[in-house]
């Protein structure tokens, strides 16, 4: 079957099969393009209810077995050195078959520049309302479901009907109102079959969580016209200077060679610009589509802003719901912050003395003879007294900064390395956001989970920024590489900014974008 794959001229290659890959691979399948996934990890193991144990989280066939990324990455953070696992997928569907299918809307200024809300990047090459209708295709195809914003109201006519929202949730929600926020029930990417167990931060077993891969791959091989080749990683692509003509590959140690009109690059925004440094020829020096050095520069994540909400006294939460979303402090005093939700987490007794005594070990106090055990008591305590507590996060928006860069990693073949550090500019904002923070929740028993500034890992966007200008961009505005007639990208890596919402939404409906321009151009 794989010679015949590498045999035929397709229409459409698409590399990768997360969000950005399974979305326009499907559309351009029921547009009657054939088309071919290839995708690094396996499509095996649709649930993962074995999950991966402490005895294997580190080890990387277990890892790429079960759909995560199976490698440590070289991460230099504020210039000190770490070799983590990064939380993305590798396997079909990439990281969405274990996101938490919150698919949230920007906002008008997270695009769009003004005078009221200036942009720091002078704005996207494609505006809001250019976006607006991609938005309403994506909502339709994810099955979102969930209140309307009351801030903004921005059109929810494609939103599904939200779940009944269990009682703890709602008087937290009525609390809130009470002390002047306006929440409302989370957009979540959610068919919710019956006995649905809500899979979210887990592979859901059935077609109940709508992820690229029951919302993009599957549908799209349902055509007939698309195919997939798993364990297959795309190591090169070859052409001429304006033109890919192969993509390379390696599989089971066997290097293929593919052939299609039209590449799409959709392999993750760590590892998209990876393959466009490796991809090198005597008429591209530095790498595919890296005239002008911008490849894998601009990296943002967002920074998470943690906290625990208790119930009042007799009041509980029955179930990990996440339900509760709030846009308060995603624009205030004149600055971009994002907006906060609940992670569909609780947290008891174990979770409190875990935090207390990560606090502990940065404090002066861990030099204490036994403050490591002292800490069970506040914990015991806390517990007893407020019982479960609902965490949330502050997504908070990250910027482009050109030193932030992934690039292939010098020291490893085959690896990702990953410079980043905290600007001033972020960290300031950051402070500021947590003081409006602790502001909105007075009143209500909270503690802040997070202490250092944390990147969200698993929110690697911008690599590949869009842009009008080909000195300052790599893709243009319709998604191509600059110079590169047949070679788009639809990752996470073409966003010229992280914005105040989760990403997933935004990827799903530029890919649909991009994928209405390619198949316009048949
Ligand atoms: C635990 C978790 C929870 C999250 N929750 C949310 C949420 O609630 N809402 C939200 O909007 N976002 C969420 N996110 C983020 C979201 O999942 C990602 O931003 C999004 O899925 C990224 O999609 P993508 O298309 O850019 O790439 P990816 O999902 O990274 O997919 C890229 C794919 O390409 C493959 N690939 C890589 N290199 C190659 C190669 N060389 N050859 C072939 N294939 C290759 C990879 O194996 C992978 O399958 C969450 C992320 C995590 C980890």
């Amino acid at each position: 079957m794989t010679s015949e794959l590498c045999d035929r001229h397709w229409d459409v290659i698409v590399i990768g099969t997360g969000i950005g890959g399974g979305t326009i691979g499907r559309h351009l399948a029921e547009n009657g393009l054939a088309v071919l996934f290839l995708e690094k990890g396996h499509a095996g193991q649709r649930s993962a209810t074995n999950g991966l144990g402490a005895d294997t989280i580190t080890d990387p066939t277990a890892r790429m077995t079960q759909g995560w990324w199976p490698d440590r990455v070289s991460l230099c953070l504020n210039g000190r050195e770490t070799q983590p696992f990064v939380p993305i997928g590798a396997g079909v569907g990439g990281s969405s078959v274990f996101y938490a299918a919150t698919l949230e809307r920007p906002e008008a200024h997270d695009l769009d520049d003004s005078a009221e809300r200036p942009h720091p990047t002078g704005g996207w090459p494609v505006n809001y309302h250019q976006m607006l209708p991609y938005y309403d295709r994506a909502e339709a195809l994810y099955h979102v479901r969930g209140e309307t914003d009351p801030l903004n109201g921005h059109s929810a006519a494609r939103l599904g009907a939200p779940l009944p929202i269990a009682q703890g949730d709602s008087r937290m929600m009525q609390r809130m109102r009470a002390g002047g926020l306006h929440p409302y029930q989370l957009h979540t990417a959610l068919r919710h079959l019956d006995g649905c167990t809500f899979c979210f931060g887990r592979k859901c077993p059935r077609d109940c969580k709508m992820d690229a891969r029951s919302a993009g791959i599957e549908p799209a091989l349902k055509t007939g016209r698309a195919a997939l080749l798993d364990r297959c990683e795309v190591t090169e692509l070859v052409g001429r200077p304006d033109r890919i003509t192969h993509v390379i590959a390696r599989r089971d140690d066997e290097q293929l060679t593919f052939s299609a009109e039209r590449v799409v690059l959709a392999a993750g925004a760590l590892s998209s610009p990876r393959l466009l440094l490796n991809s090198r020829a005597e008429h591209w020096p530095h790498g595919c589509g890296n005239g002008n050095d911008l490849v894998g520069r601009n990296l943002m994540f967002h920074l998470n802003e943690m906290f625990a909400l208790w119930p009042r006294r007799g009041e509980a939460f029955r179930e990990h719901s996440k339900s509760i979303g709030f846009r308060d402090l995603y624009f205030a005093e004149g600055l971009r912050f994002g907006m906060v939700q609940s992670m569909g987490l609780n947290i008891e007794q174990g979770d409190i003395l875990h935090y207390l005594r990560r606090r502990i070990a940065r404090s002066r106090l861990r030099c204490l003879p036994g403050a490591h055990q002292l800490a069970r008591v506040p914990a015991i305590i806390a517990a007893q007294v407020f019982g479960r507590a609902k965490v949330f996060v502050g997504l908070l928006e990250d910027l482009p900064y050109a030193e932030n860069r992934v690039l292939p990693d010098p020291a490893r073949p085959g690896g990702i390395r990953i410079d980043y550090g905290f600007s001033e500019e972020l960290l300031e904002r950051r402070l500021i956001f947590r003081r409006l923070l602790r502001s909105a929740l007075k009143g209500q028993k909270s503690l802040f989970l997070t202490h250092d500034p944390e990147p969200n890992l698993g929110h690697p966007c911008g690599t590949l920024r869009m842009g009008a200008n080909p000195a300052t961009s790599v893709l243009d505005p319709a998604c191509r590489v600059h110079g590169l007639c047949n070679l788009w990208v639809v990752d996470a890596s073409f966003m010229p900014t992280s914005m105040g919402v989760n990403p997933s939404l935004t990827i799903a409906a530029n890919a649909l974008r991009v994928a209405d321009q390619i198949a316009e151009r048949q």
